[in-house]
């Protein structure tokens, strides 16, 4: 059987790591601030941003929150993301997706302020993920490598194929590893490949990251591999994975869904807002030839 990528462990032991690092900043009076914005009442958004409150108390962040309805009108919403650009007590900020179908997801990332983009999913992060300068990464595919690292499972010439395109996580994860500092070889599946199954199978490491329910069978697997589970669907109300459950039998390592990337993705959320602060007062400091 698979040895299970513990990501509620993995998120605790990177908090308790931020926790001094907030101390430090709360002895130069400052105190980092993550805000929330959540449009409309979906469930499980609601829920996620909830987790997020959670997570800043328990590390010393403070959280604001604005929730607008679903029928908000994109001026609204842009004026929102304009206070918190201008709000000093918000170090960084995130916008829940998925916002409603009337919104232009695209303009209200764009307004973002990249010095407060806590979700590095802004177009300009992007872009400089990119062109491989200094940027805000998103959370979810740092969360997958930091999962990685912290299991010593190399990344350095491994092959690795992610199946799904979203800018969330399959996308944005196939730019993370393609850097120097990862060294892998990405394959980057999608609803237009031949075949999934032939890819997967090549790969060290599998990250199914396409929303459909156990979409990855043990045939995708080849014996030893490291499969991630980042998909979420609900079929009849219950969060079902992308990773089928005989896969844990071929795999080497599995991270679960739920219990795997998900808490990684938060605990990179509280990550980017402590270097967000952090950069903000070194900025300060610089600014005053400190
Ligand atoms: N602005 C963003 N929107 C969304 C993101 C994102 O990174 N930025 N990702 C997802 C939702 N998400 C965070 O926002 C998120 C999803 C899941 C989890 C998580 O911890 N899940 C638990 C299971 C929870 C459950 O039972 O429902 C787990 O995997 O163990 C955290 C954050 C889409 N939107
Ligand atoms: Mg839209």
């Amino acid at each position: 059987m698979a040895t299970l990528l513990d990501g509620k462990a993995t998120k605790d032991a990177v908090f308790a790591e931020l926790e001094p690092r907030v101390s430090a900043l709360a002895e130069q009076d400052v105190v980092p601030g993550l805000a929330t914005v959540l449009v409309g009442d979906d469930p499980a958004s609601q829920n996620y941003v909830r987790s997020k409150h959670r997570d800043c108390a328990a590390v010393g962040v403070r959280s604001i929150s604005r929730e607008l309805p679903a029928d908000v009108s994109q001026a609204q919403l842009e004026a929102v993301i304009d206070e918190l650009n201008a709000d000093p007590a918000c170090s960084g900020y995130i916008v829940q997706l998925p916002l409603p179908e009337h919104i232009d997801t695209g303009a209200v990332l764009a307004r973002i302020d990249p010095a407060k983009d806590a979700d590095g999913l802004a177009p300009s992060s992007l872009g400089r993920l990119v062109l491989g300068e200094p940027a805000p990464l998103p959370c979810t595919p740092r969360g997958i490598i930091e999962l990685l690292r912290r299991y010593d499972i190399p990344l350095a010439g491994a092959h690795v194929a992610v199946v799904g395109r979203g800018i969330t996580v399959g996308r944005a994860l196939g730019l993370l590893l393609t850097r120097k500092s990862e060294n892998a070889t990405v394959t980057l599946c999608h609803t237009g490949t031949r075949d999934v199954a032939a890819e997967t199978r090549r790969a060290d490491i599998v990250v199914a990251a396409a929303g459909v329910p156990h979409l990855v069978t043990p045939d995708h697997v080849k014996s030893g591999a490291v499969v991630l589970d980042v998909g979420v669907s609900r079929v009849d109300g219950v969060l079902t994975g992308d990773v089928a459950p005989g896969v844990a039998e071929v795999a080497a390592y599995l991270s679960p869904n739920p219990g795997g990337v998900g808490p990684m993705t938060r605990a990179m959320l509280l990550t980017n807002v402590v270097e967000a602060a952090e950069r903000a007062r070194g900025q300060v400091l610089a600014s005053r030839g400190a």
